[in-house]
């Protein structure tokens, strides 16, 4: 198995307060789908920010595509960050950018020009049935329709890590369900995808995915009637 994630004895601390996460470890295989899961404040998104390069570990080892994040300098971190697509809790959009533009964005930002880039940003705004709000500024949106934006831009590129922050949160179960399988079929393609959720109605609907459960900082027995569970370090 081809790890994309490793985590040895990692602990996060924020300033001089007990540590937010403790002795994790665990392996994430390249190509997998995980939940990470477990109760309000356990730390789940402390550790997606690890994953997507916004803390460093305060002990342990992170390594992310066989690299120790504590290894790499930081004018390497803006390449290593374009390798992940992050839907963030509270979305990010930019907010004078239209909602083809912040979808645009990944691509504009790899060098595509303009004919290159209409079509997969059209057949995405399709996708999560946004086409009819392509001009409007993010302020006019929904909660919902923001979170469907997000997602488009996160998975435009086909990033070999997606890496999504209570993705669903906003939206009613259709769509939930309909995002829930652009991530599969993403998946499907090769992304590794991990998905920070409270909603335990999604974990059973992903069938090859594995459940990473969080608790006070640590790591608990897996979640999901113990069908899956990350492949221990
Ligand atoms: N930047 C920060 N500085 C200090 N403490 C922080 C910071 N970010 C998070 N924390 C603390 O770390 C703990 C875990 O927070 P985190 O946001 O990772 O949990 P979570 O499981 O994602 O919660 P939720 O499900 O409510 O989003 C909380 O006690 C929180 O107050």
């Amino acid at each position: 198995m081809a790890a994309i994630v490793q985590f040895e004895n990692v602990g996060l601390r924020y300033g001089t307060t007990a540590e937010t996460l403790r002795d994790l470890s665990f392996t994430l295989a390249r190509g997998g789908f995980y939940f990470l899961t477990g109760p309000s404040g356990a730390g789940k998104t402390s550790l997606l920010r690890l994953l997507y390069l916004d803390q460093r570990p305060s002990r342990g080892t992170v390594r992310l595509f066989d690299q120790d994040v504590a290894a790499i300098p930081r004018d390497r971190l803006p390449a290593m960050r374009r390798r992940i697509g992050v839907v963030f809790q509270d979305f990010r959009l930019v907010p004078h950018l239209s909602t083809y533009d912040n979808v645009a964005l990944p691509l504009r930002v790899a060098g595509l020009d303009e004919a290159e880039l209409a079509r997969p940003v059209n057949e995405m705004l399709d996708w999560v049935g946004l086409s009819d709000r392509a001009r409007a500024r993010p302020a006019t949106l929904s909660g919902g329709e923001q979170q469907r934006v997000a997602i488009a831009r996160a998975v435009i590129t086909r990033p070999e890590l997606v890496i999504a922050d209570e993705p669903t949160g906003n939206v009613d179960p259709e769509m939930a369900g309909r995002l829930l399988y652009l991530l599969e079929a993403l998946n499907g393609l090769g992304t590794t995808v991990v998905v920070a959720t409270h909603d335990l109605h999604l974990l059973g609907r992903v069938a090859r995915a594995r459940t990473l459960r969080l608790d006070r900082g640590r790591l608990s027995q897996p979640a999901g009637a113990g069908r899956h569970s990350a492949v221990p370090a």
